[in-house]
């Protein structure tokens, strides 16, 4: 099914939860809602689902209005991160609940059951009880029994937060193999950046109740519209620079000159992000002193301190033979001009 928000608006008494929510997701899309605690984020998830109402807008499903269909009409399933399962059951009757009370024959019930279970990976734990099974595994019963009905709509409510961060990584792409393989059209919330562009064919980011810039994954992180987008997504250094001018204007970065389009005339300044990947070391280039090295595994990520500038953060790979620096060390840095991304003017 294809989904279109159109001026979405909710209120908490006088709290403005969303203020005008406008996008669309494509049948078997995954879109996923990003945004900060508060945003708004399941407050529009719980809207779609039917559990609560909103107070002007339309949601239209292939072109229906849904907005007064109880949850039960939606034929939409959730996953929730507390995966509410029935403790006291088994996996095969936690799966099987579904189709029970829609009074399936236990023939039917027993092939389907079974074939899911053999989907989610879960046939050899068939008659253990939820309780006494990992978090990872009752997050698979839950999505299992989730995607039983055949749902036209998957709506997923922070479902990995309660897991480590290896079993996170690994149920994403689980989930969203699933997903791809059945063509569920599905909306994700999460507020883990990382979670989102791992796993989303688009992203919603959301804050204070309104949306801040829709796009795929790689668009998102290489231009994003504003500096909030900017910092949320990954690191960034944003620079507000004034915007100069002889001939043609630009601004000065770093010793560099950059070249700004006509777009922006009549401005007086801009900002400039440049991811830290897109800085390196190299003599010749800008001085720098090392203040602050955080070991990430395959990333070092540098904190320098540069004449004129606030800080400004390096991520170098961190190879076996790469040359690493210390605090306090002096230290030199260029970056590419094709790395540079200037923020829209509002
Ligand atoms: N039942 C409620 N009554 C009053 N205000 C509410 C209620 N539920 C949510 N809010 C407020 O509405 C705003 C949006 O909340 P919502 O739960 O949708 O955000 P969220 O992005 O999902 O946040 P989180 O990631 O923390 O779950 C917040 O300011 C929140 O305090």
């Amino acid at each position: 099914m294809k989904i279109l928000f159109e001026n979405i608006c909710k209120y908490y008494d006088n709290v403005k939860a969303l203020d005008n929510i406008n996008f669309s997701v494509d049948k078997g899309e995954l879109i996923a809602l990003l945004g900060p605690s508060g945003c708004g984020k399941t407050t529009l998830l719980r809207i779609t689902a039917g559990l609560i109402p909103h107070n002007s807008g339309k949601i239209l499903v292939d072109d229906k209005d849904i907005s007064s269909l109880p949850p039960q009409k939606r034929n939409t399933a959730l996953v929730f991160q507390n995966y509410a399962l029935f403790p006291h059951m088994s996996v095969y009757e936690n799966v099987a609940y579904g189709l029970k009370i829609r009074k399936m024959s236990n023939k039917e019930i027993d092939f389907l059951v079974e074939d899911m279970l053999e989907r989610v990976n879960l046939k050899e734990y068939k008659h253990r009880k939820i309780q006494h099974l990992s978090g990872g595994q009752q997050q698979r019963v839950a999505l299992a029994r989730a995607l039983i009905i055949k749902p036209e709509l998957l709506l997923f409510d922070e479902p990995l937060s309660n897991l480590d961060e290896k079993l996170r990584t690994s149920m994403r792409e689980e989930i969203k193999s699933i997903q791809k393989e059945l063509g569920i059209t599905s909306i994700y919330v999460t507020h883990d950046q990382e979670e989102a562009l791992a796993i989303a064919d688009r992203i919603v980011v959301m804050k204070d109740g309104k949306v801040q810039q829709i796009a795929k994954p790689y668009e998102l992180y290489h231009k994003p519209l504003n500096s909030f987008v900017a910092n949320f997504i990954g690191q960034a250094n944003i620079f507000n620079l004034p915007i100069k001018r002889e001939s043609f204007q630009y601004v000065e970065l770093l010793g560099q000159q950059i070249e700004i389009p006509a777009e922006y005339k009549g401005k007086r300044e801009i900002e400039v992000m440049i991811r830290p990947e897109e800085i390196y070391f190299e003599k010749g280039g800008v001085e720098a002193i090392v203040e602050k090295v955080s070991n990430l595994g395959n990333i070092l990520r540098y904190t320098l301190s540069v004449q004129e500038y606030d800080k400004i953060i390096v991520d170098s790979l961190n190879r076996f033979t790469s040359k690493t620096y210390s605090i306090g060390e002096k230290v030199y840095i260029k970056f590419n001009k094709e790395g540079i991304h200037l923020i829209p003017a509002e």
